[in-house]
């Protein structure tokens, strides 16, 4: 039987140490980090993302603003919005909530972000520093999952790693960290996809499966090995007869996998609440590092 990679234990202990640094910045008399978000339109997914990121940053005392477009915002709206906040003293850091509508470039709305102030860690300056493990922000689901298996310990180096999914903000990056030369990296990384044929010869072999692709239970017991390690990355709203509506599905079928695996992530509970986590995270180190607060 699997032990639980217990994300929402890990991302309180990781808050409270960022809300200890907090306390001694304003000990200092110095302002409070700030992070702002933008949201455009009315996905409901995407509003309790935002709402939740405000009350982690309430958590650990920072400042927080929500800024709101409509989803027929102008593309040109959006960029000016962004120049502003690239500017501003004030703000140590932001983030656009993705996906944007299609009327928005999104390659060129990431681009327009100071990746000094590129807390999501998307910017493909930013990126390139992370594939040449240069010091810079990483990507707040991939961060919190190596921190996962920082603080379980759990051995990479030499193992065999399969990803599922090939996203800009997960499998890609996902791919070039658990490779990198130090903890926890050092493993051999097979990064699959949608073209990727006879996937369970791969993730049969996997000491540790990454699975990022939306697709509900798509993971099962007999798709992995004894032992492995596996961490759900996929959060899909199912609807249902509840009174919520719906129900969170993670890519894992849990109770199947939890009887052969070794370590395994929850959904809820796993993954999200260290992507949360390591938002704040960025969030102090672009203060740290910020050119106003030298
Ligand atoms: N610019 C940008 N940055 C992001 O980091 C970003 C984004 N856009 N767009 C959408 C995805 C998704 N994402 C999640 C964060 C937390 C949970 C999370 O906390 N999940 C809870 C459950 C929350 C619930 O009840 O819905 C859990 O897994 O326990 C999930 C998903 C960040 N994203």
């Amino acid at each position: 039987m699997a032990q639980i990679l217990d994300g929402l234990k890990v991302s309180k202990e990781v808050k409270a140490e960022i809300k200890e640094e907090v306390q001694k910045i304003l000990a200092n008399k110095r302002r409070a980090p700030h992070l702002v978000a933008i949201l455009v339109g009315n996905n409901g997914a995407s509003k309790a993302y935002v709402n939740s990121k405000v009350k982690d940053c309430e958590e650990v005392g920072f400042s927080s603003s929500l800024i709101k477009f409509p989803s027929t915002v102008a593309e040109s709206e959006l960029l000016e919005k962004i120049e502003e906040l690239n500017r501003s003293k004030d703000v140590d850091g932001f983030i656009v909530q993705l996906p944007l509508p299609k009327q928005i470039d999104q390659e060129k709305i990431i681009m327009a972000i100071d990746p000094r102030k590129d807390v999501d860690g998307f910017h493909p300056e930013n990126f390139g520093k992370m594939a040449l493990e240069m010091d810079t922000f990483l990507p707040a689901t991939p961060f919190g999952i190596l921190t996962l298996l920082e603080r379980y310990n759990i051995e990479t180096k030499g193992k065999n790693c399969v990803i599922i999914g090939r996203s800009r903000i997960v499998g890609k990056p996902m791919s070039i960290l658990m490779g990198r030369k130090d903890f926890p990296g050092n493993s051999t990384v097979t990064l699959t996809h949608s073209y990727t044929e006879h996937i369970e010869e791969y993730t049969k072999e996997a000491d540790i499966v990454i699975t990022a692709l939306g697709d509900p239970y798509f993971l099962k017991a007999e798709m992995i090995k004894e032992g492995a390690v596996i961490i759900d990355v996929g959060i899909t709203r199912v609807d249902d007869d509840s009174e919520k509506g719906y129900h969170l599905a993670g890519d894992v079928d849990f109770d199947s996998c939890a009887e052969k695996a070794s370590w395994i992530t929850p959904v809820p509970g796993g993954v999200g609440p260290m992507t949360r986590a390591m938002l704040m995270k960025n969030t102090i180190i672009a203060y740290k590092t910020s050119v106003y607060n030298d």
